[in-house]
Formats: structure tokens, sequence, C-alpha cells
């Protein structure tokens, strides 16, 4: 043992004990760690629960409030972790020797949620009276779509009358030197095909049945996979293209067939009358959803197919990334000046930023994890304290230039 632990790593490893994995997040015992702490720290503290599950707002209020604000939003529930692919316990926040602790929620984004917090309790201990509000929101349901989170949270007039400027939110770990911040994400499509076709024995040869034309379409599909993954990997890597920057296509759903249950409960010779496939696609803010969606509607239509959307938005901003964004451009400098590279790029997933870019307010996705492999939602995920004090230190230095413009 080298010392004592820094005050923030230990109320990091607090939170990651709390179990706001999914299915079923303890966002009452988040509420009340994420309270005490506010009351601690002298931070105003209020639990919105209008849209369902609680939303723990925090604010510092600034010299002119009727300036637009900044917000540091955060989520607070994280994907589940399955213990035999883990080597340590994922929510007992274990620290190895290297100062490296294992946790699920150390990259997304528990991290970012502790960093926001006691970036705040640094601010209000300083006694130097920013100019802006700040406000922090720890938000739930993030990694399931946001339905009864960020989504009808932005709707309230809780959320107009916080009269928000910009937002920060989660990015993602960069292996290298350098940090990325992302200022647009693809839009997440996930399309459910259903195919209808003859029926009759499986000894026979049945035409027009709804596997194979289930099939059919399923192939020019993938091969629009294959396409924009020869896409992403042509050219130099350095000049090349990110992940963000093409269309991803995942079969991620595939059913069919009489009968249910374990094998062998099917009725093997009888020809299933329906097919049904389901596709994660994600689309670059680059790319025209209208124009996508006509594609969508040829390949299913050729077979005379019907589909649905499980999720579906026909909106997709970016927050510019040039001098004329005076929020970027401080955002930028600001990083500059304390001698750390931000990249800017496309959010390949999701996050709640979306939801604020899609109402024309501009938000940054930035975690400032360097150095680190990208393990959200991965087993062993893990993240170094020093890299986490790092980021707390980086927060310090960034977010008083925003909050002061
Ligand atoms: C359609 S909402 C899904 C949100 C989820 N976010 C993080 O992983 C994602 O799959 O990107
Ligand atoms: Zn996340
Ligand atoms: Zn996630």
């Amino acid at each position: 043992m080298s010392g004592e632990e820094n005050k923030s790593v230990t109320v990091f490893r607090e939170f990651l004990k709390i179990r706001t994995d999914h299915p079923k997040p303890d966002y009452e015992g988040s509420t009340t760690f994420l309270v005490q702490k506010a009351k601690e720290y002298g931070l105003e503290c209020e639990v919105y629960r209008e849209t369902g599950l609680p939303i723990v707002i925090m604010k510092i209020e600034g010299s002119d409030p009727s300036l637009p604000s900044v917000l540091l939003n955060s989520h607070v529930d994280v994907v589940p972790a399955v213990r035999e692919c883990w080597n340590t316990e994922p929510f007992a926040a274990i620290k190895d020797e290297n100062g490296n602790i294992f946790a699920r929620g150390t990259q997304d984004m528990k991290c970012v949620c502790i960093q926001f917090l006691e970036v705040a309790a640094r601010f209000v201990k300083s006694g130097k009276k920013m100019k802006r509000n700040l406000y922090l929101t720890f938000v739930p349901d993030e990694e399931i779509g946001a339905g009864q989170g960020m989504e009808p949270f932005v709707e309230t007039q809780k959320f107009r009358d916080m009269n928000v400027g910009v937002a920060i939110d989660e990015g993602l770990a960069s292996p290298t030197e350098e940090f990325t911040v992302f200022y647009g994400e693809r839009a997440p499509w996930w399309v459910h095909i259903t195919a209808v076709g003859n029926t009759g024995h499986g000894s026979r040869f049945i035409e027009n049945t709804a596997v194979e034309k289930l099939m059919r379409t399923i192939n020019k599909m993938l091969q629009f996979r294959h396409d924009q993954f020869t896409d992403l990997h042509k050219g130099h890597h350095e000049c090349g293209k990110k992940l963000g920057d093409v269309t991803t296509l995942n079969l991620t759903v595939l059913k069919a067939g009489v009968g249910e249950g374990p094998f062998p409960n099917y009725s093997y010779n009888v020809i299933p009358t329906k097919a049904e496939a389901g596709f994660d696609i994600r689309i670059p803010p680059t790319v025209n959803l209208e124009d996508f969606l006509k594609q969508i509607r040829e390949w299913t239509s050729e077979e005379g197919l019907s589909f649905e959307f499980a999720n579906y938005t026909a909106k997709n901003e970016m927050t510019g990334v040039t001098d004329d964004n005076t929020w970027w451009k401080t955002f930028k400098q600001s990083a500059e000046n304390i001698g750390i590279k931000l990249v800017p790029e496309i959010f390949p997933a999701a996050t709640d930023s979306r939801f604020i870019r899609n109402l024309g307010i501009p938000a940054f996705g930035f975690s400032p994890i360097n150095n680190t492999p990208i393990l959200l939602h991965d087993h062993n995920e893990f993240l170094n304290e020093k890299t986490f004090i790092r980021g707390l230190d980086i927060y310090e230095q960034i977010l008083p230039n925003l909050v002061n413009l």
C-alpha cells in the first residue's frame, strides 16, 4: 500500500459498487448516494421524477443566470456483467497493484458521473463565482434507449427552464495519447422485417416460402454491409475512415420454424409461413435518412416483405466543430492550453447527446480517458486511478472557460 487513496477515487469506487446494472438498476441507491454527496459538498440538488425514473439535478448558480447554461450530463445505469467472464467481481471495484480499478461502469460512464460531481465540489470549495449557471444531471436508462430518461426529459418544462447553451456528455476511452471528442453520432435504427409465404410438406419443392424471400432480402442487405466494411478498411489508416463515418448493419435477430422451445422441439417437415429478421443499423449523420429509408423500402418490397422499426429517428443533428462555434473554439483552445489534443469524431453508438443535439443545442461527447483500451460493455472493464484523477484535473481546467464564456 502506497499511502492513502485519493478521496475522489474512493467516491468513484463506492459509486461503482451500487448495482445500477440492467435489467433491474438500483436507481434509488444511486439517487440516495448522489443526493447525500451534493449535501456534503454544498451543491444545490433536487430529484426530478415527473418522467418516471429519478433524475438527479445539481446546480451551481452563476453571476448572470439569465445566460444560457452549461450542462454536464451523465447516465448512472450500466450494462450487465457476466461474472464468469470477469477475473474479479464486476461490482466490487477491486483495485490492483498498478492502480487499475476493475468494475462495470469504470469507463461507461460512472467515471464521468463522479468526475462531474467532484469537479463541481471543487468549484464550490474554491468560492469563485462563475458567469453562467452550471447544471449536472444524472439520468437513468441510457443503456436501454432513454425512453424513461433523457428522451422525455428534454421535452419537459424543467429542462427548458435550465436554458442549456451547451452540454457535455460521455465519449470513449482512447488507446493513444490523444483524446477523442464526439460532435455527432450515428442514428440507431432497429429494423424488424417479416416475410410471409407458402406452406406445405417439407419433402416437396414449395415455391415462394417465407424463409426464401427473407433470405434473399438478408443477402442483399449483407452485401451492403460488406461494401461498407470495405469502404471503412480501404485507404491509409491515418487518413482513412473511422467507424462513425460508415453505416454498419448487423443481423441480430432471426426467427422462423413451427414449434418453439429447445432443440429438437420443431416441426422440421413443415414449411413455416412466417420468417423474421432484425437488424441493428447505425447511420452516420452525413447520410440522408430519407434516402436510406427508401433503400430499406426497396430491399424489402422487392420480395413483398413488411418491416417496422423497433428504434427509429428521422433526425440526426451534428454540433459544429469549426471556429464559428465559440463553444467548440473555447473547448478546443482550453484543451490545447493544457497540452492535450482533441480529435473530433462521430460517435459510433448512441448516447443521450442525440436528444440534446436534435433540439439544436450543441453537445460534445468527451470522456477524459487516454492511453486506455476501449472496454465499454466488455468484460474486465477498467480504468486506472491516475487516469481518473487526471481526467478530473482536465475538467477542472477546461470547464470554467465554458461556464465563463
Ligand atoms: C437505440 S438506443 C441504444 C443506446 C445504446 N447506447 C449505448 O450503448 C446503443 O446501442 O448505442
Ligand atoms: Zn454510456
Ligand atoms: Zn453503454
